[in-house]
């Protein structure tokens, strides 16, 4: 990279909302160890929906960047059941923090969207140039909406104002601090719960949802972090960026795996009344690697490290 192409300053003072997040801590983590100050607030002290008050808070702040890592997210049971958060506090969060960052005059700004927003059918791997070229996965459909809508919000401040703010687009995450609530959370977190409980419990069967077929491509949120630091620094361009590492697997081949690591001996049953989701999604990588990002933790072993972190929890299980 040359120092032309460097979008973020040394020693930058950057917000980054949503940092008590599984992205949002480790976006934090990673920038403070570059050595940027991160500004933070906390849900209690500044909701991020009030407009009014979000715009007070960047104008008296102005960090030099900011990253939207603050978002209503969930698996596929909370996005199907409970679809009006999805929409309405992710459309209010972006509307408040970019139309914000503009009016303060934050010049560097990152949006963090999701796979979910391309079609449920497109081409495998999929492209960034997929979007909007197809109907989406019913069962997440207002949550991609509203991410959808942020990255044409992105796109339409750099072409009228010329603002440089950008968007990654983030396959399936995973790492210390996600949600291991069996009703809201992803699918990760979610295995290496029931299979450490039915360890612990002695059952012979654990019961997964849906068929086991899907396939998905999982990332640690370190990686993901270490993505987003270079996009701030190289990238500048209006269309969104994958982040993903390159390969998935079936949910059965997932469940297989933390079985391994959980050490549980019982067997797998598949609830098929549940949802599948889309049936596959695998991101196209090649606009992100360019760039000289791979990504370095291994599912296997991020997999150990995520339930070594679970179980040192202080909470009840
Ligand atoms: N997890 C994943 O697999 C994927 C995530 N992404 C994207 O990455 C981003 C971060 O997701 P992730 O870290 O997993 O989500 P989390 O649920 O772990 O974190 C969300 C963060 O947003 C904050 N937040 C939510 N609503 C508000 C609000 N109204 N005001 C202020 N803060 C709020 C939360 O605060 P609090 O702690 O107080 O609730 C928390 O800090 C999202 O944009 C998501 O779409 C994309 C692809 C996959
Ligand atoms: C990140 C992404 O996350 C969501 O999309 P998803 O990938 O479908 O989500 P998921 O992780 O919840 O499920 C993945 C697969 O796994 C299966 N599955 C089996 N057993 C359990 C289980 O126990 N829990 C869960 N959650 N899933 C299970 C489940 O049936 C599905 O086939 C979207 O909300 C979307 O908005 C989004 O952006």
């Amino acid at each position: 990279m040359t120092d032309e192409q460097v979008w973020l300053p040394p020693r930058a003072r950057i917000f980054v909302a949503g940092h008590s997040g599984l992205v949002g801590s480790a976006v934090t983590r990673r920038l403070t160890a570059d050595g940027h100050e991160v500004i933070t607030r906390g849900r209690g002290e500044l909701d991020l929906r009030d407009a009014a008050r979000t715009g007070r808070f960047l104008a008296d702040v102005r960090p030099d960047a900011v990253v939207l890592a603050a978002a209503k997210v969930g698996g596929i049971m909370a996005n199907s059941t409970f679809p009006v958060p999805f929409i309405e506090d992710n459309l209010r969060i972006q509307l408040s923090v970019i139309a914000g960052s503009y009016a303060a005059g934050v010049g560097r700004l990152l949006f963090l969207g999701s796979s979910c927003i391309y079609p449920k059918l497109a081409a495998q791997p999929i492209r960034e140039e997929a979007l909007l070229t197809g109907p989406l996965e019913p069962t997440n459909e207002a949550y991609a909406l509203a991410k959808i809508a942020g990255i044409v919000q992105i796109q339409s401040y750099r072409r009228q104002y010329g603002a440089s703010y950008i968007s990654a687009m983030p396959t399936n995450l995973y790492g210390p601090g996600d949600n291991f609530d069996l009703q809201t959370s992803h699918v990760l977190p979610a295995l290496i719960r029931r299979f450490h409980e039915a360890k612990h419990d002695g059952a012979a069967e654990v019961t997964l949802w849906g068929s086991g077929t899907p396939r998905r491509e999982f990332l640690h949120v370190d990686d993901l972090a270490a993505a987003c630091v270079l996009l701030l620094r190289n990238y500048d361009g209006d269309a969104p960026v994958n982040v993903g590492c390159g390969e998935d697997l079936t949910i059965r081949e997932l469940a297989e795996t933390v079985r391994a690591v959980v050490g549980y001996g019982g067997r797998i049953a598949w609830d098929t009344s549940r949802p599948d989701g889309t049936p596959r999604k695998l991101l196209d990588i090649s606009r992100l690697t360019a760039l000289g990002w791979k990504p370095a933790v291994a599912l296997r072993e991020g997999i150990a490290a995520v339930y070594a972190d679970w179980q040192a929890r202080p909470a009840p299980k």
